[in-house]
């Protein structure tokens, strides 16, 4: 049965991020993710993940700032001492929350210019490097041109290539389902390939990035093939709730855990 994280930056919002702890660990969770987790104390979230018996599945390096348009730097030649701050930034967060992944944000960029990907490949080793000693993955996530324009990993046979021709034990491939389905469609055979190179994936209904309970993916048939697979790694539900979170859960009953959390 696949492990799910409740994505805390989506879901859950009905109350403030500290307390959405406490509200997945309620709702049968047992592991979380965010995006961001850098306006809060890396113990203040510790805490909670302790406090709730929850595992921090995942969260991402920080990405510049957000509202001016910035979404990472890994692929920016012109943003190296961001992207080095971006790891010093992450580590105690992911020292505190215990987190064995992290997520690189590409930035926006041309990927068919020969210096941001030049640049990507630098980030990424360096940043593989970085994390290594501490048993910390680094992902690169495909993001579909709609939701991102202009970002610089949209294309998910890309980042397999490169992946593999890196051959870096902690670089790996973090495949969003919602994503790959925008992007190019034929999720099944993408997840039987890709397998052995994926570090997480992520779930959300296409096309309104609501709960994985229809639309275009058949997801009790994919959760099914993850079984057949044999995935061991994280499923992020990072949708947006139609409305009540919990009340949105109807999907995820038959993988809740049932015994009360701590
Ligand atoms: O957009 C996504 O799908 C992500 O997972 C990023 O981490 C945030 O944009
Ligand atoms: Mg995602």
């Amino acid at each position: 049965m696949p492990r799910f994280a409740a994505n805390l930056t989506l879901m859950f919002t009905e109350v403030p991020l500290l307390e959405r702890f406490a509200a997945a660990a309620a709702a049968g969770f047992t592991a979380v993710e965010m995006l961001f987790p850098y306006d809060y104390a890396p113990g203040a979230l510790g805490d909670r993940l302790e406090r709730h018996g929850l595992t921090q599945a995942l969260f991402n390096l920080w990405p510049g700032d957000w509202a001016s348009g910035e979404r990472g730097f890994a692929a920016r030649p012109d943003k190296f001492a961001e992207l080095q701050d971006s790891l010093r930034r992450a580590l105690p967060y992911a020292q505190a929350t215990g987190a064995k992944r992290v997520h690189m944000m590409a930035g926006i960029a041309d990927r068919h210019d020969i210096a941001t990907v030049a640049a990507f490949r630098k980030s990424l080793a360096v940043a593989a490097h970085f994390f290594a000693p501490h048993g910390i993955d680094v992902l690169i996530e495909p993001i579909n041109g709609r939701d991102m324009p202009g970002y610089f990993l949209n294309d998910v046979d890309f980042a397999r290539d490169l992946i593999r021709e890196l051959q870096i034990p902690n670089v790996k491939l973090q495949l969003d389902l919602y994503h790959c389905q925008i992007l190019h469609g034929d999720v099944t055979m993408r997840l039987r390939e890709l397998l052995p190179i994926i570090g997480h994936i992520q779930i959300a209904s296409v096309p309104s990035r609501q709960e994985p309970d229809g639309e275009e993916l058949n997801y009790p048939f994919l959760f099914d093939e993850l079984d057949r697979l044999g995935y061991t790694g994280f499923v992020g539900c990072e949708y947006w709730p139609r409305g009540d979170t919990v009340a949105g859960l109807g999907w995820f009953q038959r993988y809740a855990r049932k015994t009360a959390p701590r």
